[in-house]
């Protein structure tokens, strides 16, 4: 039996991987925040060494980007020495480590689709945490994968999704349309998730190894993925009207972070080296909304 542990339980990921369709000879264990905080760095190698793990993957985050500005501390520790320290922790076990990162270690100053091997420049604190991170995931020598991706939503959870839902009931709504990515379904990450750690775990690839960008395929703006949202919400009966959404540029919303403009990620790589390319990315957003409308 291969026991792949995943380190997070209530998040958007971590929920999606406990959804997973089963695999025979493959069983998945989770420790969530109550098993181990990872502000607890020293926690770390005996919870971790307790499960006997062959892989990990971190489902675990400090995802709360404006309040990243003020709890900066919090969000290096969480987001970056914790990282690290887990990374050791799988070098010591020979167990891999699947690791989640973010578009936001970007600057968004590129015209087209970031690359993996494309300049770093974060603009605010959680992008800056998220990259301290990868980088202490890669340099720990455990066998290591780093999976960038970007705006994810889920069938539950906080996110982008839930927020436009609970705003649904107002006349018009203002969403940023200067800012360009593509929504990422949990659940199309978790499969993808999977597909790195069976990749590291093969006894003869070292390839799987490194950064790799996931995310849906197509692109939008938050405005555009916002009309969508509405748009299948209204189809689906789950509001009873759709507000107007007015596109406004960043300027105009104000936020305590910084956000890149251009958050579209290239993902063809990981496509061609784990045979899983990305859906266009309102083929995702239909199966989110039907799994929210039937529960
Ligand atoms: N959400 C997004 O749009 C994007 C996310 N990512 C990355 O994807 C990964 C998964 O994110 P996602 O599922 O959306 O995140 P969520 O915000 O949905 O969940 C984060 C999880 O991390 C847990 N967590 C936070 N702090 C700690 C801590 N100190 N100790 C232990 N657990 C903690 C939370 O636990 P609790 O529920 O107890 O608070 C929660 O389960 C993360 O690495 C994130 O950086 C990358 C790009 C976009
Ligand atoms: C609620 C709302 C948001 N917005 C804007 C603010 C922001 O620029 C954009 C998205 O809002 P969010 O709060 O979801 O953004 P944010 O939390 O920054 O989302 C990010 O989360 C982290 C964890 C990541 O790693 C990123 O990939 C990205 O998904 O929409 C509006 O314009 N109008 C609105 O009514
Ligand atoms: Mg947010």
């Amino acid at each position: 039996m291969t026991r792949i542990l995943v380190i997070g339980e209530t998040g958007q990921l971590a929920r999606a991987l406990a959804e997973a369709p089963p695999v025979p000879g493959r069983e998945l264990a989770f420790l969530g925040r109550g098993a181990l905080d990872l502000a607890d760095i020293e926690a770390i190698g005996p919870a971790v060494s307790a499960v006997r793990p062959d892989a990990v993957i971190n489902a675990a985050a400090y995802t709360a980007v404006d309040r990243a500005e003020e709890e900066t501390a919090l969000a290096e520790r969480i987001n970056g020495a914790a990282v690290g320290r887990l990374a050791e922790v799988c070098a010591a076990a020979g167990a891999p480590l699947v690791h989640v990162s973010t578009d936001y270690v970007f600057d968004g100053s590129l015209d087209r689709p970031w690359r993996e091997d494309d300049p770093v420049a974060p603009v605010n604190a959680y992008g800056a945490s998220k990259l301290a991170g990868e980088r202490a995931a890669l340099a720990a020598g455990a066998r290591v994968a780093v999976l960038r991706t970007a705006w994810v939503y889920a069938p539950w959870g906080a996110n982008f999704l839930a927020t436009m839902l609970r705003l649904a009931e107002r006349e018009r709504l203002t969403v940023v349309d200067d800012q360009h990515g593509c929504p990422t379904s949990a659940l199309d990450l978790a499969a993808a998730c999977l597909a790195a750690a069976a990749a590291l775990l093969a006894e003869d690839d070292a390839t799987a190894a490194g950064i790799w960008h996931y995310s849906g395929a197509g692109e939008t703006s938050w405005a555009g993925f916002a009309e969508a949202i509405f748009a299948g919400a209204l189809a689906r009966g789950m509001i009873g009207r759709a507000p107007e959404v007015v596109r406004i540029p960043t300027a105009d919303y104000p936020t305590p972070a910084r956000r890149p403009a251009n958050s579209r990620l290239d993902c063809s790589r990981f496509a061609a080296r784990f045979g899983l390319a990305p859906r266009p990315w309102q083929e995702a957003l239909a199966e989110v909304l039907d799994r929210r409308a039937r529960a």
